[in-house]
C-alpha cells in the first residue's frame, strides 16, 4: 500500500464511516443504561446504581474477547470510560478521595470510577471515612498498601471503629519523578520535599544522585509539587498528576528504587456486593491475649484451602481488641466455603468483623 492521497481519503472515509457506527452503538448502550436504572428504581426507589461486580464481568469479559491489535488493558480503559458515563447517565457517582488534587489516591480514583465521576478531595484519611458514613459521598478512596513500604496504618484503624465496607480494589503502578519549577536552579538543589512514603520508595536513588539533599517529609506528593513553586533551591517527588497540576518540569523520570513499585487502593462504601466470580474478602478478627492464638486463627483457612492474600496485625485499641488481624483472602462471603471458614473463626476468635467482599481487581 502506498501513501497516496487517494489511499489516505479512502482509509479516513472508512474511519469516519465506522466513528459513525461506534457513536450509534455507545449511543444503544447508553439508552439501555438509562433503562436499567429505571428498572432498578421501580422495584426499589432508594436502589444503588453502580454495581462494582457487574462492572468488573463487563471489563474481564471485554479484555478476554479483544481481538486486537490495541491491549487489553488500553481497551478496558475505553469501556471503562464508556461505563462511567453511562452510569453517569443513570446517576452522577459522588467521590471522596486522600487530597489534595494531583495525588496518587485521585489518580486511582479515576481510573476505577472514570472521568464521569464527581471527585472531592479530602485532607486526611478519617475525612474520607466520615464523608462515606454521613452520605455527603457515594463512595471513597483510600490507599492502603505499597508493594515497597508496607501498609498504611491509618486506613486499618479507621476501620475499627467504623461501619463502612469495602467494595473494591484498585491496583496502582507508582511512578516518582524528581520534579522542578522553572525558576528552579537545578544545579542547586539542596532540599527535596515528598510524602514520607515516597521518600522512602525512592530512598537509594536519592543516596546516589543527592546524597547531601536534605529531605522534608510534607503531607502529600501533590502539596510538595506546590511548595517549590516558590523555593529556588528546592525539588519534589511526585507523580505525573502533581506535575501536571503544577506545570513542574521532570529532571529525572522513574526513580522509585523498585520497578514493580505499586500501591493499592480501597473503594469504601456501604453496599454490599453480590459475587463478580472473581472476588476478595476482607475481614478484622480480634483474639484472646494466649499461646497459638494466630494458628487457631489461620488454621481453619488452610484445611479449607482458602489462599490467602495478606495478614496484618495492628495493635488493638480497647480491651475487646487484644490482638487485631486484618486477613485479606480470595472468595466472596456468599460461598459456603468461605462461610464454613468465617463460622469456624467465629467460634475461636472473641470478635469477627467481615469488612466486605469485592472484585478483585481488573484493571
Ligand atoms: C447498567 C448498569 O448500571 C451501571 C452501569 C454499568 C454499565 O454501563 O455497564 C454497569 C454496572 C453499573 O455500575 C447495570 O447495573 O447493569
Amino acid at each position: 500500500m502506498t501513501d497516496s492521497p487517494t489511499n489516505l481519503d479512502s482509509l479516513r472515509q472508512r474511519i469516519d464511516e465506522l466513528d459513525n457506527e461506534i457513536l450509534r452503538l455507545i449511543s444503544a448502550r447508553a439508552d439501555c443504561a438509562k433503562q436499567v436504572a429505571e428498572v432498578k428504581t421501580k422495584h426499589d426507589p432508594s436502589a444503588v446504581f453502580y454495581r462494582p461486580e457487574r462492572e468488573a464481568q463487563v471489563l474481564r469479559r471485554i479484555m478476554e474477547l479483544n481481538p486486537g491489535p490495541l491491549n487489553s488493558e488500553e481497551m478496558a480503559r475505553l469501556f471503562r470510560e464508556i461505563m462511567s458515563a453511562c452510569l453517569a447517565l443513570e446517576q452522577p457517582t459522588k467521590v471522596a478521595y486522600l487530597g489534595p488534587e494531583g495525588t496518587f489516591t485521585q489518580q486511582a480514583a479515576l481510573k476505577h470510577f472514570g472521568e464521569s465521576a464527581v471527585s472531592m478531595p479530602m485532607a486526611a484519611i478519617d475525612e474520607v471515612f466520615r464523608e462515606v458514613e454521613a452520605g455527603a459521598v457515594n463512595y471513597g478512596v483510600v490507599p492502603v498498601e505499597n508493594s515497597t513500604e508496607g501498609v498504611v496504618s491509618h486506613t486499618l484503624d479507621s476501620f475499627m471503629d467504623s461501619s463502612i465496607r469495602i467494595c473494591g480494589e484498585v491496583v496502582l503502578r507508582i511512578h516518582h519523578h524528581l520534579l522542578v519549577a522553572d525558576t528552579t536552579l537545578r544545579d542547586k538543589v539542596s532540599r527535596v520535599y515528598s510524602h514520607p512514603q515516597s521518600l522512602a520508595q525512592c530512598r537509594k536513588w536519592l543516596d546516589a544522585h543527592y546524597p547531601r539533599a536534605e529531605r522534608v517529609p510534607v503531607s502529600s506528593n501533590a502539596e510538595a509539587a506546590r511548595m517549590i513553586k516558590s523555593e529556588w533551591h528546592s525539588a519534589a517527588i511526585a507523580g505525573d498528576m502533581a506535575a501536571k497540576l503544577y506545570g513542574l518540569e521532570k529532571v529525572a523520570e522513574k526513580i522509585e528504587d523498585r520497578p514493580d513499585n505499586s500501591t493499592r487502593f480501597l473503594i469504601i462504601g456501604s453496599q454490599h456486593v453480590p459475587m463478580s466470580g472473581e472476588d476478595k474478602t476482607s475481614i478484622v478478627v480480634a483474639m484472646r491475649n494466649q499461646p497459638g492464638a494466630l494458628h487457631d486463627l489461620l488454621e481453619p483457612f488452610h484445611r479449607h484451602s482458602i489462599d490467602l492474600t495478606r495478614l496484618e496485625t495492628r495493635p488493638s485499641r480497647t480491651g475487646v481488641w487484644n490482638y487485631v488481624f486484618f486477613i485479606d483472602f480470595k472468595g466472596h462471603v456468599d460461598e459456603p466455603r468461605v462461610a464454613a471458614v468465617l463460622e469456624e473463626v467465629r467460634l475461636r476468635a472473641s470478635e469477627v468483623k467481615v469488612l466486605g467482599s469485592y472484585p478483585v481487581g481488573v484493571l
